[in-house]
């Protein structure tokens, strides 16, 4: 029985207690995450007064210029996890290759996987950011683990979460049975049970796309937006809004918590790259959780969490969020 001011670490205790031959790896991998990411909440919460704004020299292997804070994110998170015991390897959008355990730790039986800062382009212009992660268990008979052994799909994830740092910095989790949100406590630097059980609603009148891309859409998604544009002059029959704030974890956040419709779908321009959001540690842990509240996740094509990556780093196209209007994105894909 979970008390009244529940904090993220009961939560996840309890949860343990209720899965036979747990043996507190799980707690004690959950922790350091938590930790990593009420830091990072703390760097951003301060921006330029500690020095985190601005860029680096450096591009990640994505041809991405880092900004200083995807870097301190990255190795903050990376310091966090290392040392616990709980972890066989880690990967991020902003390492090339797999992250091996430093000798001098114990080696765990988990892998863990991360966007150590997502929605780069708002870090300098004070727009909510966020932290996205997915736990993976690793295959058994691994001694030193290989970027293979992280090509699982969705469906095996144990478990996804995301930090959003916005007015007020919240971290949301799921382990397949439900998703749960917690407000950060500034004043007691506790993550807090506010948003229990979250249902995405399914049916919705908001979509988010970079409508910038227009040009480049296939044809399902120019009818479905032509048609959310048309409103109630249309086949619709009732007017839509739209938002776009360029950070993923933020439009997914909206989306839990009133519903809605997110796309970076498959375009011409992403095309030869397989669309423009990663797999592992954007795609799969949002589907994860979008699923447990009751939507669905697509590429248009194929429910993203059964996509078997071939690549650490793989993009896909992504359409999630309310129920009714992902089917009917799904439904326009196989009309073409
Ligand atoms: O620049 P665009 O086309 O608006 O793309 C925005 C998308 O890029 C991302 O910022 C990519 O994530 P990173 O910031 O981690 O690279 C998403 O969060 C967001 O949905
Ligand atoms: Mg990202
Ligand atoms: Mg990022």
């Amino acid at each position: 029985m979970l008390p009244n001011h529940t904090t993220i670490t009961q939560f996840i205790i309890e949860e343990q207690r209720s899965i036979q031959g747990a043996t507190g790896d799980f707690t004690g991998l959950l922790t350091d995450v938590v930790l990593a990411c009420k830091t990072i909440s703390h760097l951003t919460k301060n921006g330029a007064l500690v020095n985190v704004l601005g860029s680096t020299q450096q591009e990640n292997v994505q041809g991405e210029t880092q900004k200083k804070l995807d870097i301190i994110a990255n190795t903050l998170f990376l310091k966090a996890n290392e040392w616990g015991g709980h972890l066989a390897a880690m990967a991020s959008e902003e390492m090339d290759d797999v992250y091996q355990i430093p000798a001098q730790y114990p080696r765990g039986k988990y892998l863990l996987v991360f966007d150590p800062l997502d929605g780069s382009s708002n870090i300098d212009v004070n727009v909510s950011i966020g932290t996205i992660f997915s736990i993976l268990r690793c295959p058994d008979h691994v001694e030193q683990p290989t970027v293979k052994d992280f090509l699982q799909p969705g469906t095996q994830q144990i478990c996804a979460g995301y930090a959003v740092y916005g007015p007020a910095t919240m971290m949301v989790l799921t382990t397949g049975n439900g998703v749960n949100g917690f407000t950060l406590d500034q004043n007691v630097g506790e993550f807090i049970l506010t948003h229990p059980n979250i249902k995405i609603p399914e049916d919705t009148q908001e979509f988010a796309i970079n409508s910038s891309n227009q040009r480049f859409w296939e044809e399902p998604v120019k009818r479905y937006v032509s048609e959310c544009l048309a409103g109630k002059t249309g086949t619709r029959d009732k007017d839509f809004n739209m938002r776009w704030i360029a950070s993923m974890v933020a439009e997914i956040h909206r989306i839990l918590m009133r519903g809605g419709v997110f796309l970076y779908p498959l375009d011409s321009k992403n095309k030869e790259k397989g669309g423009r959001l990663r797999l592992l540690y954007e795609a799969s842990p949002m589907s994860f959780i979008v699923e447990q509240a009751g939507g669905l996740s697509t590429t248009g094509r194929q429910p993203i969490l059964e996509i078997v990556p071939t690549d650490l780093h793989q993009r896909v196209p992504v359409i999630l969020g309310s129920r009714h209007e992902v089917q009917r994105l799904i439904d326009y894909h196989q009309a073409t």
